[in-house]
């Protein structure tokens, strides 16, 4: 039976709760669909477990932005939680450990160059290789996943490690699987199944190899942490390692909360956090470039003419290209790469839309809901860059847009997302020239869910375009 005063909901039955009351391949729409009935607000049992369901931004900005600290906490008994054991910054606790280690990773991705010039020479350095890849396989019917999640993952990699890998490294390779396979696990069936039933946590199911996974590439994360110790020279940090151990010992005899175990989590945090988001972003962003090719041709027309025969972009130039800007906006819109964000919980009692909800409280935010909300936006339900364009054409941004939600929690790559987007994107579209294949049928925009909502795998063909210098 529900509290007095929590919000409203399906009844539930017993071991189950409600979980039989949603697809849980895909339970977004599911939910939209409980939001119809119940409220913006409302609750729902995972097993015996309540949660709060907060759909379309009037609620998402009350909890997140008014009552923002009573919402900022992260649920234990989740299996992210379980693979991360509350450290790092993801899956951390509301509090200082959180804090400060959110605050050294984003004053350290800033020192090695984010909102510099360093870090956009970073991106498009990687971009030279995903060229290179294209340019060898022009004419081909490629799948683009794995390219992406390299490139991606490369990024992060050379932040935090100092060095990129080789697309065909074992290990690498190794990881990105990896990745890609617990961000299904965790937010598909096995995951709801392993945070709503106890019991069934040892058996031998697929969430087992999601833990098996997580330890070894934690392994081996471990040995470049141990071969940095041995190579480093101290307050001259090559990367954010380094500027983790250089933390360490300013703090000196009493370096908490910062100690091996929380860096290791949060690297892996980074890790995964950095790349499937970018990466089906970008796969997202090709396909729709495909399907609405005439999308496609006036957004290179708009970089011809800003670059004018420039062989090299820069960020700023995103102010130049309102079109393309509005693009990609549009795409992290459409796709809305993680849908019910990562799960948050209530730090006290407190009360959201007139309902009560108490300290400890599982808050789902369906960002989805609020990137499709009816009342928010002019083209809700079909891709439309006019979403984000006024009627001079000007570049505009409405507050709806929350793909990387809002509040204490928000992503803490955002800045570093958006500069990768930009630059891989506006590079790709410069050189190449992206065709849905002749014999692959329509389109399908139905997305994978996961953690991060990923498109169906697709096949594509690439041209290079002739550049033309205006
Ligand atoms: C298109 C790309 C991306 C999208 C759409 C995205 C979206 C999100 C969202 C929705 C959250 C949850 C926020 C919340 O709980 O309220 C989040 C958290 C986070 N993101 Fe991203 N993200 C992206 C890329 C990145 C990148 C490149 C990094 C790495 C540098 C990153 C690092 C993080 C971290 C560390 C958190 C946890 C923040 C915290 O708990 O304090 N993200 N992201």
């Amino acid at each position: 039976r529900r509290p007095k005063h929590f919000p409203p909901g399906p009844q539930t039955i017993p071991i189950f709760g409600n979980l039989h009351q949603l697809n849980l391949v895909n339970p977004v729409n599911d939910l939209q669909k409980l939001s119809d009935r119940y409220g913006k607000v409302f609750s729902f049992y995972f097993g015996g477990r309540p949660a709060v369901i907060i759909t379309g931004m009037e609620a998402m900005r009350e909890a997140l932005l008014t009552k923002a600290l009573d919402f900022a906490g992260r649920p234990g008994g989740v299996l992210l939680s379980h693979l991360t054991q509350g450290k790092g910054i993801i899956m951390a606790d509301y509090g200082p450990s959180w804090k400060e280690h959110r605050r050294f990773a984003l004053i350290t991705m800033r020192n090695f160059g984010l909102g510099k010039q360093s870090m956009e020479e970073r991106i498009l350095g990687e971009v030279s290789y995903i060229c290179a890849h294209l340019e060898k396989v022009a004419g081909q019917t490629i799948d683009p996943q794995t390219l992406f999640h390299n490139a991606s993952c490369d990024i992060i990699c050379s932040i935090m490690f100092g060095s990129r890998y080789e697309y065909d490294h074992e290990f690498f390779q190794a990881m990105i699987k990896m990745m890609a396979d617990n961000s299904k696990i965790a937010n598909g069936p096995w995951g709801m199944i392993y945070d709503t039933m106890p019991l069934l946590r040892n058996l031998p199911l697929p969430f087992q190899s999601a833990l098996r996974d997580y330890h070894t590439v934690k392994m081996h994360v471990l040995d470049i942490v141990n071969e940095h110790r041995a190579t480093r020279t101290p307050n001259e940090p090559r990367d954010l390692i380094d500027g983790y151990l250089d933390e360490v010992d300013k703090r000196g005899q009493d370096p908490a909360p910062f100690d091996d175990s929380q860096m290791l989590t949060m690297l892996l945090d980074l890790l995964f956090a950095g790349t499937d988001t970018t990466s089906n972003t970008i796969r997202a962003a090709v396909l729709y470039f495909m399907a609405y090719p005439d999308i496609q041709e006036r957004c290179q027309q708009e970089i011809d003419m800003v670059l004018e025969g420039r062989d090299q972009l820069c960020f700023e130039d995103r102010h130049s290209m309102p079109y393309t800007q509005a693009v990609i906006h549009e795409t992290q819109r459409a796709a809305s790469t993680l849908p019910l964000s990562v799960f948050h919980c209530t730090t006290k009692d407190t009360e959201l839309t007139g309902y009560q909800i108490p300290k400890g409280t599982l808050v789902i935010q369906n960002l989805s809901s609020v990137l499709h909300e009816e009342t928010q936006w002019k083209f809700p339900h079909s891709f439309n860059p006019n979403n984000f364009l006024n009627e001079q054409g000007e570049f505009e941004k409405p507050p709806a847009f929350m793909p990387f939600s809002i509040g204490p929690r928000t992503c803490l790559g955002e800045g570093l997302a958006r500069m990768e987007l930009f630059l891989i994107l506006v590079t790709l579209l410069r050189r190449f020239q992206f065709i849905w294949p002749e014999d692959a049928g329509e389109p399908d925009f139905t997305p994978v869910f996961g953690v991060t909502q990923a498109p169906k795998p697709y096949k594509m063909v690439v041209k290079p375009r002739t550049i033309t210098a205006n």
